[in-house]
């Protein structure tokens, strides 16, 4: 059996999962400056709260995961020194606003209007004194925090400790974000998620060879979406 003493995953859960408040309804985000620092006034509970071991979502010293929700764009309102905050990379999907003097990253904004998730904004509610915001659900990207320097032979024992901790391991995102992705890729396609086959058209396509696609630049609708979603590599 894998030991999974002495793994830690992030400090929000590195002692247990806190439950959440279902009544909740929001609070303040500070970045680290002990002078000035930038105040973000979110003001409704957070959904899909997860841990992400990708390479662009900030992470605390020394965490090999983030701990990362969504909000509604419309509830994220910067209220101090917002002149402190610098888009991290302009042409990433998510636009992270971090404080130019401690680095933290205060909101990741999706700009592109025909993004599966657009309305809705990143945030790590760690940054916030109040208790209550919704507990992480399961672990994203977790094959990625190998790109950060992690030795592959830990992946088992990391693996297994964020299933102790009910976080389920995926490499890309959970299944309802993943489904939500693919159905927003088969609209863009404009044909239904599930074309009901007629028992005609069945029987008929068991004796057909399956129809070749057209290819297309830059593969499938939904490998572009990928794309377009998680970017290209870019920091
Ligand atoms: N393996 C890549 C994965 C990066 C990635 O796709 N991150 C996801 C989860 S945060 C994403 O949505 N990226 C979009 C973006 O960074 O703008 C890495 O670790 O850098
Ligand atoms: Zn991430």
């Amino acid at each position: 059996m894998t030991n999974t003493q002495n793994v830690l995953i992030h400090p929000a859960v590195d002692n247990g999962v806190k439950q959440g408040d279902p009544s909740f309804s929001g609070g303040v985000l500070t970045c680290h400056c002990t002078s000035n620092p930038v105040k973000l006034r979110v003001g409704a509970q957070t959904a899909h709260n997860h841990v992400c071991g990708c390479t662009k979502c900030w992470k605390p010293d020394g965490a090999i995961f983030s701990q990362v929700a969504v909000v509604s764009r419309d509830a994220v309102k910067v209220v101090e020194q917002a002149a402190k905050l610098e888009v991290v990379n302009a042409q990433a999907p998510i636009q992270r606003h971090r404080c130019r003097e401690c680095g933290v990253h205060m909101y990741g904004r999706i700009e592109n209007p025909d993004h599966p998730f657009y309305g809705l904004d990143f945030v790590h509610t760690e940054l916030s004194k109040e208790t209550g915001w919704s507990e992480p659900e399961f672990a994203a990207f977790v094959s990625s925090i190998i790109e950060s320097g992690v030795d592959p032979s830990r992946m088992d024992g990391i693996r297994s400790r964020l299933r102790e901790l009910r976080l389920h391991p995926y490499d890309t995102l959970s299944p309802p974000l993943m489904d939500a992705i693919a159905t927003h890729a088969a609209k863009q396609q404009a044909r239904p998620a599930s074309p009901k086959a007629t028992p005609s058209a069945s029987a008929a396509a068991e004796r057909q060879p399956a129809p070749t696609r057209p290819a297309q630049a830059g593969g499938s609708i939904l490998a572009r979406l990928m794309n377009k979603l998680f970017g290209g590599g870019q920091r």
